[in-house]
């Protein structure tokens, strides 16, 4: 197995919470892999520390062999953020061939990323009169316009109808079998059963790696949103007593990119399926 990312003892503060405690993971070349997580738990946090916008307090985040957040990374990697970060009064097609310009890409990259997602019969359309999931749709074509080799989408289907979602999903699925590694996040438990893998993350710590059978395995159910609930509730007793020093109140803080980390981080394994 290639990998295409690698955190190890990954620990992040936020404010004056420590929101990632020591987490570590192997993201596989060529897989689609879910990271799931009541809110709050650190999923958009820890997608932050992989492309290399998070300020990290400890571990190393490896991403396609470099240390997270290494200039050579720009064009390799592409990020979908939870928030549109699309020109409001530039069409769809413009913003999509404006973001391909910056990848040195013409303009039928760019319009075939918006026929990619949904977005064809309102390609003319100025952003800013776009519905909300429309928006995100957008958005999630100038992170694809580029074909890149790594894809990190922070709840990319937020918003979408069943039919939209699975369409985007065969997509996902469409670029891994080309050979593009996508970590998606999202809240949605039978989005989980589409994944190649899973990583749960609960309050800040990975309490399943593996794949969709293995966790339904380890839990004892068939039904994948059940098995996440009773991990949720077996770590839950765990981690309890570490839980308990931190204060509840976030507050702002002032984030910087940066970089996550050195190259040469220690081979880890996954933490494997189960209660910790
Ligand atoms: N800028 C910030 N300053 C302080 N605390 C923050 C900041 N951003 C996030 N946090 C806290 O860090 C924790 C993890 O947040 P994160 O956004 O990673 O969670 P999440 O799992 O992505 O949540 P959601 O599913 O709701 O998007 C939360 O407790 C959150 O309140």
């Amino acid at each position: 197995m290639e990998t295409a990312i690698e955190v190890d003892d990954l620990v992040v503060r936020r404010g004056k919470r420590r929101v990632l405690h020591g987490i570590s993971c192997v993201v596989p070349r060529g897989s689609v892999t879910g990271l799931l997580g009541p809110s709050g738990s650190g999923k958009t946090t820890l997608l932050r520390a992989v492309v290399g916008v998070q300020i990290v307090g400890g571990g190393t985040v490896t991403v396609l062999g470099q240390p997270a957040g290494s200039p050579a990374l720009r064009h390799r990697l592409g990020y979908l953020t939870q928030a549109p970060s699309v020109y409001p009064d530039l069409t769809v097609r413009e913003n999509a061939r404006y973001f391909a310009r910056l990848y040195g890409l013409g303009a039928p990259d760019a319009d075939r990323a918006v026929v990619d997602v949904g977005l064809g019969t309102a390609a003319t359309q100025l952003v800013g009169t776009l519905s909300g999931g429309q928006r995100s749709r957008a958005s999630l074509a100038c992170a694809l316009v580029g074909r890149p080799e790594l894809l990190i989408l922070d709840e990319p289907t937020v918003g979408q109808d069943p039919v939209l979602r699975a369409e985007l999903w065969d997509m996902f699925h469409s670029m891994a079998a080309r050979g593009s590694t996508l970590l998606v996040s999202s809240h949605v438990m039978d989005e989980a059963a589409r994944c190649d893998r899973l990583l749960l993350i609960r309050e800040g710590r990975l309490i399943a790696d593996d794949s969709p059978t293995a966790v339904r395995a380890a839990a004892g159910t068939d039904d994948l949103e059940e098995a996440f609930l009773r991990l949720i509730k077996a770590s839950a007793g765990s981690t309890a007593s570490a839980g308990s020093t931190e204060s509840t109140a976030s507050t702002g803080s002032t984030e910087s990119a940066g970089s996550t980390g050195n190259p040469e981080s220690s081979t880890r394994t996954s933490e494997g399926t189960g209660a910790r």
